[in-house]
C-alpha cells in the first residue's frame, strides 16, 4: 500500500534519512523503531507532507505522493497522529473529532449560510460518526468537554478517535502511548489491536517494545537514519545488528 523507495533528508548536509526502502502491508501492522534521533518522526513527516524528502519516492497505492501538500496527502486517505498533542483545547471533544471529517462535509460558505436541510442532514451524520468514533475509544460521555480538561490518556484516545473516524486507508500513529502509564498503555494496546482487526493498515512508531513485538506483524529499524533491518517481531528480536544499534544508545546514555 505505502512504498519507501531510497527515501533520504539532509539537514544542513546530514542525513536524517539516508535511503530509507520498505513497504507497508495493506491490512497490517508496521511498527517503524529505532534509538532516539533515528530518524522516525522525519520519515513519518515525509510522508505525510509535512516535510519533503531530499532524494527518493513515496509511493501510495500506485501514486507518487513525494513532496505532496499534507492537505493533499490527507485527502487521499492518510491519516496521522502526533507525538506532542494537537487538539484544540477550547473545542469540545466532539468538535475535535470532527476535524477529523473536515474533508468530507462537502460545503460552500453559501450553502452553509443557507442551512439547507440536506445539509443539515448531513451535519447530524457526521455527529453520529464522531460520536461512535468517541465511543469505540470510551470517551461518548465526555463528548461535551472542552478538550484541554481531560486527562492525558484521554487526549491521547481523542486523537485516536479522530484519526480514525474518517476511516482512512493508511493510520500513522507517532507514539500513541508515550507518556501513558501502564492502565492506560494496556487499553491503547487493546484498541490498536481492534483497529487491526478491523482492518487497518498502521504504520506504528513506538519506543514501547512490549506492545510493538505484541502488535506488529512487520518491525522495521532505523538507527542514524538508515534502515538496518525489516523482519518479523521474531526476526528482529533476535538481530544482532538491532541489538547492537540498542546496546550502543544504552551505552552512549550510562
Ligand atoms: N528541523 C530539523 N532541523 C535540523 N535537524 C533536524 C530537524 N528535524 C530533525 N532533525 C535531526 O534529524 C535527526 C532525526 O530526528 P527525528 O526527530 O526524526 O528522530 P526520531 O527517531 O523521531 O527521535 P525520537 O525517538 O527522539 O523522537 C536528529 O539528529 C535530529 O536532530
Amino acid at each position: 500500500m505505502l512504498r519507501l523507495d531510497g527515501v533520504s533528508r539532509l539537514f544542513g548536509g546530514l542525513p536524517a534519512l539516508d535511503r530509507v526502502c520498505f513497504d507497508v502491508a495493506r491490512g497490517r501492522v508496521t511498527a517503524l523503531i529505532g534509538p532516539n534521533g533515528a530518524g522516525k518522526s522525519t520519515l513519518i513527516n515525509c510522508i505525510t507532507g509535512v516535510d519533503t524528502p531530499t532524494g527518493g519516492t513515496v509511493t501510495f497505492q500506485e501514486r507518487d505522493i513525494t513532496g505532496l501538500a499534507a492537505h493533499r496527502v490527507s485527502r487521499l486517505g492518510i491519516a496521522r497522529t502526533f507525538q506532542n498533542l494537537r487538539l484544540f483545547p477550547r473545542l469540545s471533544v466532539l468538535d475535535n473529532v470532527l476535524c477529523g471529517l473536515s474533508g468530507e462535509g462537502g460545503r460552500s460558505m453559501v450553502m452553509a449560510m443557507l442551512r439547507l436541510p440536506y445539509l443539515r442532514h448531513r451535519e447530524r451524520l457526521l455527529k453520529l460518526r464522531a460520536l461512535e468514533a468517541l465511543d469505540r475509544f470510551g470517551l461518548a460521555d465526555k463528548a461535551s468537554w472542552p478538550a484541554s480538561i481531560l486527562a492525558y490518556g484521554d487526549k491521547k484516545r481523542v486523537e485516536l478517535a479522530r484519526a480514525t473516524v474518517g476511516r482512512p486507508d493508511l493510520l500513522l500513529l507517532d507514539e500513541p502511548v508515550a507518556g501513558l502509564n501502564s492502565d492506560e498503555t494496556a487499553a491503547v494496546g487493546e484498541q490498536l489491536r481492534r483497529l487491526r482487526a478491523g482492518g487497518h493498515t498502521i504504520l506504528l512508531v513506538e519506543h514501547d517494545m512490549e506492545l510493538v513485538m505484541d502488535i506488529a506483524d512487520q518491525v522495521v529499524v532505523l538507527d542514524s537514519g538508515r534502515c538496518i533491518a525489516v523482519g518479523s517481531p521474531d526476526e528482529v528480536r533476535r538481530n544482532p545488528v538491532v541489538l547492537e544499534a540498542y546496546l550502543g544508545q544504552m551505552e552512549a546514555t550510562a
